[in-house]
């Protein structure tokens, strides 16, 4: 099965600012992706890119091999749970569920009423005078209903507590698995995405600063500690993506895909949480590193 998501040089641009810029990726099927970065980096962007929201101002984008949003078939196949995940507060999750079979030709009514009678909604409540967590969840069954091949969810656990963004996130998780979707969420909680992504993407400042497979970037990304070395001087493959020095000690956050052999080092593991907080450290590319990270 070809990308889920492919992006090719990809920009929006408002006035003469770009909200995203150069987005060139590649998302393989099957994937919980993350999208995680600082406010203003694009994410809602990038996803509105994607459900065809927006359209590009460069660059080209493909979802499950078509133009987003360019025909009922195109549309079909695609969820999207938009931020402040929204629902009519005069309407009631009934009615929700009815207007969902309404607008989507593969509705499948079972696993909606399943859903809702499992999470305890009463059908006849409005949608308004639910809480929160149980407002995102009637999102969640609508978008999962639809039963589409990917669903795209824009910081849905953004307001919820951490109870409830548990089971947010196990609901989802268990809908993503059921039904073989593919699944993009963007999220600033890098613990919560650390417990359901297999994928990630770090946006920072309209640019794509890194992403791939989970076990991959982990794979790739080793803290050093040892005597206090330029970091410009390390060896050809070894990108350096943060420093920091005392007199005598240096620790780098490193990508290299090989292994380092080097004995003045001590090579140790780096979790997702620090390697997605070094990404998101800004660059100082016209200071020398060593100075600029003292
Ligand atoms: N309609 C718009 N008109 C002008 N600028 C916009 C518009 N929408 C977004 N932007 C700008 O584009 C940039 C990216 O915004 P975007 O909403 O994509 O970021 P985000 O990563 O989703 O942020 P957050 O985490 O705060 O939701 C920001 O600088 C924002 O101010």
């Amino acid at each position: 099965m070809s990308a889920v998501l492919k992006a090719q040089g990809l920009g929006k641009r408002y006035g003469r600012r770009w909200a995203l810029s150069d987005c060139t990726l590649e998302i393989p099927p099957g994937r919980v992706v993350g999208l995680v970065g600082p406010n203003g980096a694009g994410k809602t962007t990038l996803l509105n890119l994607a459900v065809g929201q927006l359209a590009p101002s460069a660059g080209a984008i493909e979802v499950l091999g078509g133009r987003p949003a360019s025909g009922p078939r195109q549309l079909a196949k695609v969820g999207f749970v938009a931020q402040d995940t929204p629902t009519y507060a005069g309407l009631s999750v009934d009615d929700h569920l009815r207007l969902g079979a309404r607008l989507n030709p593969g509705w499948d009514g079972a696993l909606a009423r399943e859903r809702i009678g499992r999470l305890g909604l009463d059908p006849s409540r409005k949608a308004g005078r639910l809480s929160g967590g149980q407002r995102a969840q009637l999102a969640l069954t609508l978008g999962v209903a639809k039963r589409p091949e990917l669903l795209i969810l824009d910081e849905p656990v953004a307001a919820l507590d951490p109870l409830a963004r548990r089971e947010f996130l196990s609901g989802l998780m268990e809908a993503a698995t059921e039904h073989s979707l593919s699944v993009i969420l963007s999220s600033h909680l890098v613990s919560d995405l650390e417990r359901v992504c297999d994928h990630l993407i770090v946006l920072v400042d309209s640019r794509v600063r890194v992403a791939g497979d989970v076990d991959d970037l982990l794979a790739s990304h080793h803290r050093l500690s040892g005597p206090r070395r330029d970091p410009a001087r390390l060896p050809a493959g070894q990108e350096v993506v943060t420093a920091s020095h005392t007199d005598r000690q240096s620790t780098l956050l490193v990508r290299s895909e090989g292994a380092i052999h080097d004995p003045a080092w001590t090579v140790g593991q780096v979790g997702l949480e620090d390697l997605v907080l070094a990404y998101m450290t800004p660059k100082t590319p016209d200071r020398p590193a060593l100075e600029a990270l003292r």
